[in-house]
């Protein structure tokens, strides 16, 4: 398949030869990654992203096209065929992996609560590193996830799956994380519950959280996002800033974009 890296990056706008993205550095470069099965099959081909700090990058593509494969590898779900992964300029291979998911958090489609209260759940992160949260930092945390104080002693079973969605961010943002990687978190999520989240995570952008999102929404992509990477059969096809997605080249990424819309 072509590669149409170079034209990636002159799309995006502002990138110089030290990877500052419209102005902003990188917090996370991902070099070289490839990705193949046992069979042979491969998944990720050779793909190299500069994710800016501070900055939201949406990831979109058409399914099967390596999007939760890549997010995946950017806390280690996965190690990767070849390739490398930075993050503040170092190789997350060696860091503690439980250190890097700390500083990498994760949300996944489906929120899986742990047993036990919203407040059971909020402090599991921070408790595992002996720290116990306050329970005004409880409340803390709940607020900025847009829960009322109500949620705190109530069983993470019986919440609505955006309500869950907000505990699992709650619980996430507790090991006060610098990136967070979210794969399809509003895909499950009524209208109101997806406006909730995605005013949360244009809160905590403005706080300096540097955010990677998968998103099957391109309407959501251009609310949120700043940056927008395509992946298409495990290569990224171009990279562009969210308000000139029209402008895109490949021709699988034009017709994504023409029936996503
Ligand atoms: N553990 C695995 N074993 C076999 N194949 C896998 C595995 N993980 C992913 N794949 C394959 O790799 C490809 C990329 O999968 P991935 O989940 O990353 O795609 P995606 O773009 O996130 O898809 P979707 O939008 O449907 O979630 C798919 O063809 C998938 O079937």
């Amino acid at each position: 398949m072509e590669t149409f890296q170079g034209s990636a990056r002159e799309h995006l706008l502002n990138v110089d030869e030290n990877c500052v993205v419209n102005g902003s550095e990188s917090k996370i470069q991902v070099k070289g990654l490839s990705r193949s099965l046992d069979k042979g099959v491969s998944i990720l081909q050779n793909v190299n992203l500069d994710i800016p700090r501070g900055q939201i990058m949406g990831i979109i593509g058409p399914s099967g096209s390596g999007k939760s494969t890549m997010l995946r590898a950017l806390n280690r779900l996965w190690e990767p065929s070849s390739g490398t992964v930075f993050l503040d300029g170092k190789d997350i291979t060696g860091l503690d992996v439980l250190e890097l998911r700390r500083k990498v958090g994760m949300l996944f489609q489906l929120p899986v609560l742990f047993e036990g209260t919203v407040a059971d759940n909020i402090r599991y992160g921070p408790q595992l590193k002996g720290k116990k949260l306050r329970d005004e930092e409880v409340y803390r945390l709940l607020t900025f996830a847009d829960l009322d104080a109500s949620f705190f002693n109530k069983p993470g079973s019986e919440l609505s799956v955006g309500q869950a969605q907000r505990v699992a961010l709650a619980r996430t943002l507790a090991n006060e994380p610098e990136v967070l990687l979210l794969d399809e978190p509003t895909s499950a999520l009524d209208p109101i519950s997806t406006q909730n989240i995605e005013d949360v995570l244009v809160k905590l952008k403005s706080k300096g959280m540097t955010i990677v999102m998968v998103s099957h929404s391109i309407k959501q992509i251009q609310r949120i996002a700043d940056v927008v990477c395509l992946l298409v059969g495990g290569e990224i096809v171009e990279v562009l800033n969210s308000n000139h997605l029209s402008e895109a080249n490949h021709p699988m990424a034009r017709r994504f974009l023409e029936l996503s819309s």
